[in-house]
């Protein structure tokens, strides 16, 4: 069972619920019949039921499917690994990245100072384990995190990197040199967010479409554009020549729980919190299509993930963030207020059989 050690700490916080205890709960929960044995018998059967639990668990560990950007696992590299009940195994990064994650997870899980409703833009932090690297090179310290697509069928995600500046101040020269060529050549300092991976569902026989990280590189204001249209359509795939039909564009990005209003409710705790700065952190954008061809809901969800290059605020509003989320907000509310460019959806809305005209495509 030890092979396998969770340093996992019990935190109340921004977690409500309950965190750790991954994998000792296999072996320390035992049902009664094991109390036949002597004291002896006892402990190597709970050695054995341990060690079969825990290789189990290392068998149920896998490269996750529904990963859209970052270091991934495979090919001999180091990634992450989801266990396919509800936990993403993130590995500390190198240097102090990963430490460095490792403490703002810490620190957001007892941090009494934030909102709850801000709590759930964070994914729940369950500690950290350590696991065989997906690399092959042994074991690793891994961050536990919620998975936070484990539950969706077919999820339909977008990477979003905000900031016009990726670099805190006290990062090193080299670091700050590589960043900032990176954001002068890319949509980051031109808009102050920088789309760094999707993937969007099609249909059954379809599947997704989930282009290579080359295919974000170069994008113009305008690919951002349409892409962020494209996300919300009907008829998404990599041909730009078919015009977005934005048929999802008021059950995802609009409504009282649709993305615009997830991220405007994000947009007024960062005209106000101190506490952090988040360089180059990613929102992401999910929903879930088959939801929304139903009508009822999208299952739409705004999320923040990796806080490699998070910083203590120092009583400073993070204008970097608050600016590059100010921009996606734009972006997303023009395609919500400029039917013109979404002609399919202005037709589907004028249906009356179509669900989106019942009035509960508010749900997003
Ligand atoms: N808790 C999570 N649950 C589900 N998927 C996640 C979670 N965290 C991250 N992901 C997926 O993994 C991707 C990369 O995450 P993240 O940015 O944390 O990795 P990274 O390797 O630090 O990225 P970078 O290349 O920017 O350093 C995200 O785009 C998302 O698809
Ligand atoms: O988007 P790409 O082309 O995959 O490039 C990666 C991206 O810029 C990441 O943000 C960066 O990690 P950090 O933000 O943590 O620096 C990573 O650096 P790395 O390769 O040194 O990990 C790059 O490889």
């Amino acid at each position: 069972m030890d092979q396998v050690i969770n340093t996992a700490r019990s935190t109340q916080s921004c977690s409500t619920s309950v965190l750790c205890e991954s994998i000792g709960v296999y072996a320390r929960d035992p049902p009664p019949i094991y109390y036949a044995f002597n004291r002896e018998g006892i402990r190597s059967f709970l050695d054995f039921a341990g060690s079969v639990a825990n290789y189990l668990f290392l068998a149920m560990l896998k490269i996750p499917d529904n990963q859209v950007a970052g270091h991934q696992a495979g090919n001999g590299k180091l990634g992450p690994l989801v266990d396919g009940l509800g936990r993403f195994y993130k590995p500390l990064q190198s240097d102090e990245r990963g430490t460095n994650e490792e403490a703002f997870y810490s620190s957001l899980s007892s941090n009494t100072r934030i909102p709850g409703h801000i709590c759930r833009f964070f994914p729940v932090f369950h500690g950290t384990q350590l696991l065989e690297a997906s690399d092959g090179s042994g074991l690793f310290p891994h961050l536990v995190l919620q998975d936070l697509v484990s539950s969706r069928l077919n999820p339909s995600i977008m990477d979003i990197k905000i900031g016009a500046r990726t670099w805190p101040a006290q990062a090193s020269e080299d670091y700050i040199a590589k960043c900032l060529e990176r954001d002068r050549e890319t949509t980051s300092v031109s808009l102050g967010f920088l789309i760094t991976g999707f993937q969007m569902y099609g249909s059954k026989e379809s599947g997704f479409w989930k282009p290579h990280k080359k295919f974000f590189h170069g994008f113009s204001t305008d690919d951002v554009r349409l892409v962020l249209r494209k996300f919300v359509s009907s008829n998404a795939s990599g041909d730009f020549d078919v015009d977005p039909d934005c048929a999802f564009a008021s059950i995802v990005y609009g409504g009282s729980n649709g993305i615009l209003a997830q991220l405007l409710d994000l947009k007024a705790w960062f005209e106000d919190q101190t506490l952090f700065h988040f360089y180059s952190c990613s929102v992401l954008l999910i929903y879930e299509k088959e939801l929304a061809l139903d009508g009822s809901s999208s299952g739409a969800e705004v999320k923040l993930v990796d806080f490699a290059h998070v910083v203590d605020g120092k009583g400073v509003i993070d204008h970097n963030f608050l600016g590059g989320l100010c921009s996606l907000i734009k972006f997303i509310s023009e395609i919500l207020t400029t039917p013109d460019k979404c002609q399919t959806e202005v037709r589907i809305q004028d249906s009356e059989n179509n669900p989106f005209s019942s009035g509960n495509g508010a749900d997003g």
